[in-house]
């Protein structure tokens, strides 16, 4: 028997307009978008009357790290909690990564988190990292493009003495990306600068947690980003540049756009919100678990965020939710460099958006949906089957009620995490029914995932800013002279 949902009487928003339509949802793919759509609709279909909300695609989450072995621990949330949560706050898909250890085997890390990815709930795909390089890796970016569905690959450029890249590998892995048409993305800090930093700072005596921000200031990542920008410009390659977090970077960012560098930035909900007098906090289990990279900024650096989401300048929203409870933040007591970095948020990301973004007149209905799925679905070659309220698109979508509101707190949150870098934030704007794939997976408070009702996600490659790029390079070639 067919599997059916029809939400009416809704506001249909999509990036590039909004209209009154109901939503006709018939085994895991959208059947049809219109008005008066419930003659259509199949027996025994469940009906969502969505009067006065709003219907989104749901939400693409494009850095997450679920069941991650980081820094000499595993994170809390596994595939199956963390993409429930995920589904509860309106995200209904997900791009995780898979990291490697400097001389594993790609295929191996692809295979391990293939394997741990089989529980969850919501749809995924991953980027993988370039953690070091041989002709092997170069095979397996291959294999992982051509038959795997990758179409991205992570360069971390911190982490020294772990994952850290350093430039030969940018570079060869950069120009083997652009071969493939896959989209080479950063992780963009200096991690020498960070490594000498962290000494530096343990030195005069700072330990706790407030050292770590020290050792990670805005020109860290605005160096590493220009960097990678150089290089890609150089190698004619588009670059995506993660957790974009202060003006430093925004600014490379916008230079290199501005001379018609294909170059994207991505900016964490935490990072537009919190601000760095988090690791000032008395109690060292609240400052350690805002420990991430790169960290929290001064609140000049949330504006220019805003401003680049708000100009088009910077692209995606993600979380970077890498969970890690206080009993895994312990760890760093008497020395900040040992905190597992990593901070929650992807329940969450959608309803700190919407309620800092569109309530405040920042962003229009239409540009929210562009920055939490769109954008993410064309640039990462999922569009229009995800990212898009259309006829043929997969049943991924969001009841956003506008009015709803809710106070974020580790006590209510989905995560299995102890704490929420969210807690006491009352939100308005609220997701108050999820549609994964075509079922409801989250009915006003009522979460109703399976493990492995989720789906890999096969990504092709050559999307279109790589045909684009193509042409470009064959327009500009360089001839000899003839004599
Ligand atoms: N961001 C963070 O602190 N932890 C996860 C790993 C990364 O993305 O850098
Ligand atoms: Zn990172
Ligand atoms: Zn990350």
């Amino acid at each position: 028997m067919s599997q059916s949902v029809l939400i009416r009487g809704g506001t249909v928003v999509n990036a590039d307009c909004e209209r009154r339509a109901d939503v006709l949802c018939v085994d895991g793919l959208i059947a049809a978008v219109g008005e008066n759509l419930a003659a259509q609709a199949p027996a025994g279909c469940q009906v969502v009357e969505a009067g006065g909300q709003y219907v989104l695609p749901g939400g693409i989450d494009p850095h997450t790290h679920m069941n991650f072995p980081f820094m000499g621990t595993t994170t809390v949330d596994d595939f199956y909690s963390g993409t429930s949560a995920a589904l509860a706050g309106g995200t209904t898909s997900i791009i995780d990564f898979v990291i490697p250890d400097p001389q594993q085997p790609l295929m191996d890390a692809y295979q391990t988190w293939r394997g741990w990815a089989e529980s969850a709930a919501a749809d995924y795909g991953f980027h993988v990292a370039i953690t070091w390089w041989d002709e092997s890796v170069h095979r397996d970016m291959g294999t992982l493009v051509q038959q795997e569905g990758v179409n991205s690959f992570k360069h971390f450029m911190a982490y020294k003495n772990a994952i850290m890249c350093d430039d030969e590998t940018l570079v060869n892995s950069f120009r083997r990306a652009l071969e493939l048409g896959a989209m080479p993305t950063v992780h963009a800090e200096n991690g020498e600068l960070v490594y000498l930093l962290q000494q530096e700072v343990l030195k005069m005596g700072i330990t706790g947690p407030e050292g770590h921000p020290l050792s990670r200031p805005p020109m860290v990542e605005g160096e590493a980003a220009n960097r990678a920008i150089a290089i890609a410009d150089v190698l004619g390659v588009p670059i995506y540049i993660v957790h974009v977090s202060c003006q430093e970077s925004a600014d490379a960012i916008a230079r290199a756009r501005a001379r018609g560098q294909r170059v994207y930035g991505e900016v964490l909900a935490g990072h537009l919100v919190i601000d760095d007098s988090v690791y000032r906090h008395p109690d060292f289990n609240v400052a350690a678990a805002h420990v991430m990279s790169p960290p929290f900024r001064a609140k000049p650096h949330q504006d220019a965020l805003w401003r680049g989401l708000q100009s088009g300048q910077l692209h995606t929203t993600a979380t970077d939710h890498c969970t890690f409870c206080a009993a895994q933040k312990a760890a760093g007591q008497g020395n900040f460099t040992k905190i597992p970095n990593g901070c929650g948020g992807v329940e969450e990301r959608m309803a700190v958006i919407w309620d800092a973004g569109v309530n405040s007149g920042r962003l229009t209905p239409s540009e929210f949906v562009a920055i939490t799925s769109a954008n993410t679905a064309k640039l990462f070659n999922l569009y229009p089957k995800k990212g898009l309220i259309a006829v043929g698109a997969d049943a991924d979508l969001v009841v956003w009620d506008p009015a709803g509101s809710k106070t974020l707190s580790a006590k209510t949150h989905h995560s299995k995490n102890d704490f929420n870098v969210f807690e006491g934030r009352t939100v308005k704007g609220i997701a108050s029914h999820t549609v994964s794939r075509g079922q409801l997976v989250w009915v006003d408070g009522d979460l109703r995932t399976l493990p492995g009702a989720g789906r890999y996600i096969k990504r092709p490659a050559f999307g279109p800013q790589f045909s684009a790029s193509a042409l470009r390079a064959q327009v500009q070639a360089p001839t000899p002279v003839e004599r």
